[in-house]
C-alpha cells in the first residue's frame, strides 16, 4: 500500500484508498486501537454469545434489537421464503460442477432480482421486505449447491427450525447437534457486517448509481470471492491441507514466504492488533475441536499462527479460525466463502438501504499518466 505524496500539479493519491474516509454508517463501528466491533452500539463477540442471529439481522437492519412482536413478524417472513423458486432451482442445477460456488450463489442472486416482483421498487419499504426474502433464501441456494456437487438431492427447508438449524438441515439433511449449531451461529453472526470492507463498499457504489438490491448484492457477492477479501477462509483449508501436519507448518512457512506469498487468513487492512472477532471465533473453534475430536487439527492452527507471528508478527483474521470451524462441520471447502454470504447479505442490505437514503454518487478522481494527447499517425 502506498500513497504518493501531493506535489505542486499532482494530488495525493491513497492507493487502495487506504485510511480514507469516504462516508459515514449507523450501522457497525470497527475500532483497531481497542480490537473491538460494535453493531449498532452493541458489541459483537456479546451478541454472538447471547443472541440469535435472527435478531443480529434486525439489529443490523433497523437499529434496535427487535420486541416480541417485531420478532415474531420478521421470523413469519423468512420462514415462508426459505424454499428456492423453481426457476433458481433449475438455474443452480445446470451450471457446471466445475464451476466455483461462489458463481452459483451469485447467479441465484441476479435469477432472484430478475423475478422478484419489487426488482424496481427502491422504496424503504420494498428494501427491506426484498432484503429479508434474500436472506431467507440465499441458505437454499447454499445448501443445494453443495448436495449437488455430492451427487445429492436437494433437502426442502423446514419451518420448524431456527436459521441455522435449517440452513444444517437442508445441507446435511439431518437434524443437526446443538453444539454445531451453535457454532455456527456464532459463525454467522460474526461474519454478518464489517463497515467499509471492499464488498460492502462495491454494494454502495452500484446503489449510488440508483441501481436495484439485487444487483448491488450480486456486485458485492463478485468483490468478497476475491481471496484477499472472503475467499480467504476457503484459502485456509488449503493451506492446512498443503502444509499436511503441524510438525510441518514453520518450514511450509518459511519457504512460502521466502516465495513472496501471501499467507491466507492473516493479516487486514485495518486491525493490525489482531481482529475483534478472532477470540469469539477461536472458542468457537476450540468447541469443535472437542466436539470432533480432532485435535491434530487445532495443532497445525497453532503452528501456524505461532510462526508467523515469531517472523512476520502479523495476526490471523476472522477467516483463520472460521475455515476449520465449517471444515469440521462438514462443509466442503469451497462452499466456506459462500457461507460468508449467506451471513454478509444481512449487512450489505442494510449498507444498500442506508446509502440510499442519503445518496451521493461515488465517483472519484484519478491522475492521469498516459501519453500526453498527440496526432493520429
Ligand atoms: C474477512 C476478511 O476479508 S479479512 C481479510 C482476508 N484476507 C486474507 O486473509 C488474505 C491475506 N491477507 C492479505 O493479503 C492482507 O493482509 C490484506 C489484503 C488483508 C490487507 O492488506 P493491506 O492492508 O493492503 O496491507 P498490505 O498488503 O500492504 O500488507 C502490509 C505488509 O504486510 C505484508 N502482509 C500482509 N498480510 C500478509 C499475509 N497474509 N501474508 C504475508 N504477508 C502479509 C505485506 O506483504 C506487506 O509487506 P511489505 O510492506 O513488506 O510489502
Ligand atoms: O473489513 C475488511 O476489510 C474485511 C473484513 O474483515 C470483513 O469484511 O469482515
Amino acid at each position: 500500500m502506498t500513497t504518493t505524496a501531493p506535489t505542486t500539479d499532482a494530488p495525493e493519491i491513497r492507493k487502495g484508498l487506504a485510511g480514507v474516509v469516504v462516508d459515514v454508517t449507523a450501522i457497525s463501528k470497527v475500532n483497531p486501537e481497542t480490537n473491538s466491533l460494535l453493531y449498532r452500539g452493541y458489541p459483537v463477540q456479546d451478541l454472538a454469545a447471547r443472541r440469535s442471529f435472527e435478531e443480529v439481522a434486525y439489529l443490523l437492519w433497523h437499529g434496535e434489537l427487535p420486541t416480541p412482536e417485531q420478532f415474531a413478524e420478521q421470523t413469519a417472513v423468512e420462514r415462508a421464503h426459505r424454499a428456492l423458486p423453481g426457476h433458481v432451482r433449475n438455474a443452480i442445477l445446470e451450471l457446471p460442477t466445475t464451476c466455483h460456488p461462489m458463481d452459483v450463489v451469485r447467479t441465484a442472486i441476479s435469477q432472484l432480482g430478475a423475478h422478484d416482483p419489487d426488482a424496481e421498487d427502491s422504496s424503504p419499504e420494498a428494501e427491506q421486505a426484498k432484503a429479508v426474502r434474500l436472506w431467507a433464501v440465499l441458505p437454499a441456494a447454499v445448501a443445494l449447491d453443495q448436495r449437488r456437487r455430492r451427487g445429492l438431492q436437494l433437502v426442502e427447508p423446514r419451518d420448524d427450525l431456527s436459521y441455522a438449524e435449517n440452513f444444517l438441515w437442508m445441507t446435511f439433511g439431518e437434524e443437526p447437534e446443538p453444539a454445531v449449531v451453535r457454532a455456527f451461529e456464532v459463525s454467522m453472526v460474526l461474519y454478518a457486517e464489517h463497515s467499509f470492507n471492499a464488498s460492502t463498499f462495491t454494494a454502495r457504489v452500484i446503489t449510488s448509481t440508483l441501481s436495484d438490491l439485487h444487483s448491488a448484492v450480486t456486485g458485492a457477492v463478485g468483490a468478497l470471492k476475491g481471496p484477499l477479501h472472503g475467499g480467504a477462509n476457503e484459502a485456509v483449508m488449503a493451506t492446512f491441507a498443503e502444509i499436511g501436519t503441524a510438525d510441518r507448518a514453520a518450514a511450509w512457512l518459511d519457504d512460502a514466504l521466502a516465495h513472496k506469498r501471501k499467507i491466507m487468513g492473516f493479516g487486514h487492512r485495518v486491525y493490525k492488533h489482531g481482529d475483534s472477532r478472532v477470540p469469539t471465533m477461536r472458542a468457537t473453534l476450540d468447541d469443535l475441536v472437542d466436539h470432533y475430536g480432532r485435535p491434530d487439527l487445532l495443532e497445525l492452527y497453532t503452528a501456524l499462527e505461532t510462526a508467523m507471528t515469531e517472523r512476520k508478527n502479523i495476526l490471523p483474521n476472522l477467516d483463520y479460525p472460521a475455515g476449520p470451524a465449517y471444515h469440521l462441520m462438514g462443509f466442503d471447502t469451497p462452499m466456506f466463502t459462500p457461507l460468508f454470504v449467506a451471513s454478509r447479505v444481512v449487512g450489505w442490505t442494510a449498507h444498500v438501504m442506508e446509502q440510499r437514503a442519503a445518496n451521493a454518487l461515488i465517483r472519484p478522481l484519478s491522475q492521469y499518466v498516459g501519453p500526453e494527447q498527440r496526432d493520429l499517425p
